[in-house]
């Protein structure tokens, strides 16, 4: 359950914080920040579109710049960084030019470590059917709609509707809404961008992902050099409100000791200062998000 952060009562115990992106301090010099990190080793997990790379016409042109890259290794070098995206993993890999580091795949489902290989977890397997199934059929109804653009993907499927005329519109709802029904209760749609995320109806997600990459990666024990480390996830979409809820609701007493992660809202607030976050910090844009890691790689 999450409170408003600022409506006169007390947050519950336990219970992330939530206020709107206009509230929140900016990550390059907010105290908050700089206050959590002091003696302790960032744990770092990244959104991909939106944070790493800025938001673009069509998906296949989201390269990730050489200096974005530059700057990953750098901080790959120092401490754990992890990609977490909505995107098929391996497309990530392929845009981003990084295969060495771990990368969470379909909004968590499809895990990878390059030390360890593919991680496992409850959601991994049993809906291969089902998505096969519904990416078929979402390609087939698509074809129909000029400007759609579907993305298959390891568990879901995506279909982008940036490209369609606002009086097509309607239509792609209509088809994301037929295909929920014809598999009733089976099926959810993620919100984002300009398109619509078909995926199994399974309790998991980027929060779930980075909180079970904590455990995998035993990042709640201290560092080699003793230090104990903090996750801290960069995110733009609402999906990433996940793993910023998870994030905000560790180490919050009552035998949780846990250190308390922080979350980071990529958005420009004046875009959306309305929008409902349980971030701790914002950055504007995808240059301050490299000099964000630029700063922690230090
Ligand atoms: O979780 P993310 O890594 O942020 O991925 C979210 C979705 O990103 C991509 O779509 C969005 O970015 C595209 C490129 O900038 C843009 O053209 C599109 O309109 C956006 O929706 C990706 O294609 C999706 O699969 C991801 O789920």
């Amino acid at each position: 359950m999450t409170v408003p952060a600022d409506d006169g009562r007390a947050p519950q115990r336990g219970a992330p914080v939530t206020t709107t992106a206009d509230r929140l301090p900016h990550a390059l010099d907010a105290p908050e920040v700089s206050q959590r990190l002091a003696g302790r080793r960032p744990a770092v997990f990244l959104d991909y579109d939106g944070v790493l790379t800025p938001i673009v016409p069509r998906p296949e042109d989201a390269i990730m710049s050489d200096a974005m890259r530059d700057v990953l290794r750098s901080l790959a070098a120092r401490c754990p960084v992890c990609i977490v995206s909505g995107r098929d993993r391996a497309v990530v890999a392929e845009l981003s030019g990084v295969d060495d580091l771990v990368i969470a795949g379909s909004h968590g489902f499809d895990i990878h470590d390059p030390q360890r290989g593919v991680i496992e977890h409850e959601a991994s397997r049993g809906w291969e059917d089902l998505v096969a199934e519904v990416t078929e059929r979402v390609r087939t109804g698509a074809a129909a709609i000029e400007g759609t653009q579907v993305e298959p993907k390891h568990a879901s499927v995506a279909v982008h509707d940036r490209h369609v005329a606002d009086a097509d519109r309607p239509r792609v709802q209509e088809l994301v809404d037929a295909v929920l029904a014809e598999h009733p209760g089976r099926l959810r749609v993620t919100p984002g961008k300009f398109v619509h995320e078909i995926q199994p109806k399974i309790d998991w997600n980027k929060g779930k992902a980075v909180e079970h990459l904590i455990g995998v990666l035993d990042l709640d024990h201290p560092a080699p050099d003793g230090r104990p480390s903090v996750p801290i996830y960069l995110g733009d979409d609402i999906t990433d409100e996940d793993a910023f809820r998870a994030l905000a609701a560790r180490g919050s007493g009552d035998g949780d000791h846990r250190e308390p992660g922080l979350g980071i809202l990529v958005i420009d607030p004046s875009d959306a200062p309305s929008r409902d976050t349980a971030a701790t910090a914002v950055l504007a844009t995808v240059d301050e998000v490299a000099r964000f890691l630029d700063g922690l790689a230090r």
